[in-house]
């Protein structure tokens, strides 16, 4: 098991944004997290991450793990593209890479091999402003390969997305997927992550309304 939430809710102030929430994630699998607008699916994933305290209940990541002391072992993609956009997509990741990762910690991707993972030229020497919306995004997932996470957490990873960087982004995760890496990506929109999903898990007014096995194709 690589995470367990048990009867998880989270408040701000008297509203609640998740309710008794249970679940348990495998190792090497990629959950699809669905859910309208306001079900709770970024609250969920910034609460895997260690962004956020559950309220109450509790959040075990690599099996005797707080999220928050496993933060190196999990990567987080949020909704903001935390990119720079008058650097070139191989200055921001040097840039993420010199603040954020410590010289000491083995096993960290060097930003031009985490931009060829990602499909991206390394030495394009225009600057991410110029870049369609599916460059940016692949940027964004380079960014969070750099530590090479055994949990990825991504936040609407297709959104404004045009339909083919979608299909690419979808098959790219896939080869991500592994038995070293889970995956938990949250969209709105299921048919986009249907090929990769082998778990649906549908989020209503922050309660679990279901978890289905998925048919990825990919
Ligand atoms: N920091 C916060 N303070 C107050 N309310 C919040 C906060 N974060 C989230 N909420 C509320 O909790 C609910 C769930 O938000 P969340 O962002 O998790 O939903 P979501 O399913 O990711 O929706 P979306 O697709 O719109 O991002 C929403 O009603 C939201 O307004």
């Amino acid at each position: 098991m690589i995470a367990h939430l048990d009867s998880v809710s989270r408040l701000f102030g008297s509203f609640a944004a998740l309710r008794q929430v249970s679940v348990d994630l495998a190792r090497g699998k990629c959950y699809v997290l669905l859910g309208e607008n306001g079900a709770g699916k970024s609250t969920l994933l910034r609460i895997l991450a260690g962004l956020l305290r559950p309220s109450v209940g509790e959040v075990t990541v690599f099996e005797d793990s707080e999220p928050r002391q496993a933060r190196h072992r999990i990567g987080y993609m949020s909704h903001a593209p935390m990119l720079y956009d008058e650097l070139t997509g191989r200055e921001n990741l040097q840039y993420y890479r010199d603040l954020y990762t410590r010289p000491e910690r083995s096993g960290c991707l060097n930003p031009d091999d985490a931009l060829r993972q990602v499909g991206l030229d390394p030495a394009l020497t225009r600057t991410v402003g110029q870049y369609s919306q599916g460059m940016r995004q692949r940027t964004s997932l380079a960014r969070v390969l750099i530590s090479q996470p055994e949990l990825l957490l991504l936040d609407e990873p297709f959104s404004n997305m045009d339909v083919e960087s979608v299909d690419q982004m979808v098959r790219l995760l896939a080869t991500f997927r592994s038995d070293s890496r889970t995956i938990v990506i949250t969209t709105h929109q299921r048919e986009l992550a249907a090929p990769i999903a082998d778990f649906i898990i549908t989020l209503k007014a922050g309660r679990l309304h279901s978890l289905d096995a998925g048919r990825p194709s990919l």
